[in-house]
């Protein structure tokens, strides 16, 4: 084929790629996103006009009549979800085994989870279930949520302000739209007795693991075990390193010996944390089912929860991840962990799956 001949094909294939690929919820369209910036629709850049080649055509059309999953991109300081309107039907538009290999950031779409915007139940408005990028699936993710959130105020076309009720596997969280465009998130409260994290680590204030002796590596770190729905494991570090530079660690060595670790049943979240002042942490996580990731909502709450149980911080943060900060507040009065940040759209598409 010409170059000339093969420019006009990769054009066509754009061209035709690029109007077949508006998102649409059980047949409706989503409206044109706001906000900045815009999402994307995938290959937009390549849309030049040209005439179609029948072959290109046929064989586009083909795909977009087999089962076409419509999804939009998120990503809350870059912990990225593919998002599927799944306000239709309670059963997953797609199975784990399938969100795994959308994950995949060579072969699939990639991302750190599949989320599904499902019907409410017991009074809830929406319900949220995600499966990580391994196809298991959590409890509960803080990032995601307010995705979610924002997701919902674009296709049920709400401005301003806007709270939702949300079933969660942590139960009901409560997402706030607030004026700048971030999201403030109810968290709920953390649960903090062993077995329910769960952890097979003693108990070593009340009922909660804190401090607790865990060897890992020829080190003995000291771990809080803290649910925020989903379980995480903090660490400030161990009898060697007293204190942690988390930029220092091989976190894909580390990682997954404190996720498969015995003592805890469920596997774990671990977040390793530098503690910068009494209201300002530092920190790196490794999350079960999706390993390292930009940030993580959760494990930022319970990372805050920890720290004061330690003497550590203040009930009010700003918590650095990767990806960028998150404010993070654990109230005294009513014992609820709340977690404000931004979610944005990034682009939307649809993929045969
Ligand atoms: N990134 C999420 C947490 C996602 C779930 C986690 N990997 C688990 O298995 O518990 C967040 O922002 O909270």
């Amino acid at each position: 084929m010409s170059p000339a001949a093969a420019a006009a094909r990769v054009a066509s294939f754009a061209a035709n790629f690029t109007t077949s690929t508006a998102p649409s919820s059980g047949g409706r369209l989503l409206r044109p996103f706001r906000g900045n910036p815009r999402p994307r629709r995938a290959v937009a850049s390549m849309a030049v006009s040209a005439p179609k080649s029948p072959a290109a055509a046929s064989f586009l059309e083909r795909r977009e009549s087999e089962r076409a999953l419509h999804f939009v991109k998120y990503q809350g300081l870059g912990n990225d979800f593919i998002m599927v309107d799944n306000r239709d039907s309670a059963v997953p538009k797609v199975t784990p085994e399938e969100a795994a290999k959308l994950c995949d950031r060579n072969f699939g779409i990639g991302a750190d989870g599949v989320i599904f915007v499902m019907p409410g139940v017991n009074g809830a408005d929406y319900t949220m279930r995600i499966f990580n990028s391994d196809g298991s699936e959590p409890e509960m993710c803080g990032n995601g949520v307010r995705c979610f959130a924002r997701f919902i105020a674009e296709v049920e076309n709400l401005q301003g302000t806007h709270s939702f009720k949300i079933h969660t596997g942590a139960g009901l969280i409560i997402p706030e739209i607030q004026d700048d465009g971030k999201v403030k998130v109810d968290m709920g409260e953390p649960i903090l007795y062993g077995p329910d994290v769960p952890t097979k680590l003693s108990s070593t204030k009340n009922e909660a693991v804190v401090k607790a002796e865990l060897a890992i590596d020829g080190l003995a770190w000291h771990v809080t075990c803290v649910s925020m729905g989903n379980p995480h494991c903090i660490t400030f570090g161990s009898e060697e390193l007293k204190v942690l530079h988390v930029d220092d660690l091989k976190l894909s060595d580390i990682g997954p010996k404190f996720e498969h670790h015995e003592m805890f049943p469920a596997r774990t979240n671990t977040e390793f944390v530098e503690v910068l002042s009494r209201s300002h942490l530092k920190m790196r996580v490794w999350e079960r089912g999706a390993g390292a990731t930009l940030a993580c909502g959760t494990g930022a709450c319970a990372v805050v929860v920890a720290a004061v149980l330690e003497g550590r911080a203040e009930r009010k943060c700003v918590v650095d991840l990767p990806g960028g900060p998150l404010e993070i507040e654990w109230r005294e009065d009513n014992n609820h962990v709340y977690m404000t940040g931004p979610a944005e759209a990034v682009f939307y598409g649809s993929v045969v799956h």
